[in-house]
């Protein structure tokens, strides 16, 4: 059976209270560290390569702001990717209402990253999940976006509040959509040593 190591130094670096809830499900033992990156994709670059750059950015935030020996510190980006054109965190209710009305009746993936960075070395891995949409009238957008939940979070919806009310089906990693995806997390924390 795997064992928790509870004592050892463990850190999220993240500002996200939906990563801080994902981590209290997995029964880790943890710190905050608030370690903010510029999140902006280079040309060229994929989104995998994207989201998995953002996570490893965070964590290597967190671990040099918490600057200690044998720590291990946790980043993650979620973003969602809908035909070829990533999604983050809407600017505004304008932003909103044009990123649900482009999810409305379709699929999009939600691409997920975690990073581990242990003493400088660094773990990461990348969920990629799929998500369907129900047709959005104009009416449901507007009310969900005066419900306020859209801002803050990737794509302008969350799976864990009145969102759900729009999924019609997933296949992938339920915690991944919601923002750090926790059996890619368990396995990077095994490899990084921080559990047997
Ligand atoms: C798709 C989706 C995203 N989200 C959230 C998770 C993330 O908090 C956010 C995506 O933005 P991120 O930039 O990944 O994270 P963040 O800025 O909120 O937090 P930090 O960088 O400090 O770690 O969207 C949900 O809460 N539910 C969902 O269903």
């Amino acid at each position: 059976m795997t064992q928790q190591n509870t004592n050892k130094p463990l850190y999220l670096a993240s500002a996200s209270p939906r990563r801080k809830e994902l981590l209290e499900q997995a029964q880790l033992h943890f710190e905050v560290v608030n370690a903010p990156v510029e999140e902006v994709a280079l040309p060229h670059e994929s989104p995998e390569s994207y989201v998995r750059r953002i996570a490893i950015e965070k964590a290597l935030s967190g671990f040099n702001k918490v600057a200690g020996k044998q720590i291990w510190v946790i980043g993650g980006d979620t973003a969602v990717l809908i035909e070829g054109k990533v999604l983050g965190k809407p600017k505004n209710q304008a932003d909103s209402y044009r990123m649900l009305k482009h999810l409305s009746g379709k699929t999009h993936s939600v691409l997920s990253a975690i990073a581990v960075v242990f003493d400088g070395e660094v773990f990461s891995a990348v969920n990629s999940t799929d998500v369907d949409f129900k047709l959005l009238s104009d009416e449901e957008i507007k009310q969900y976006i005066l419900s306020g939940e859209p801002e803050g979070k990737a794509g302008s919806y969350a799976i864990q509040g009145l969102g759900a009310n729009f999924i019609t089906s997933i296949h992938g990693s339920y915690s991944a959509v919601m923002g750090l995806p926790l059996y890619e997390l368990n396995e990077l924390l095994v490899q990084s040593g921080y559990k047997n």
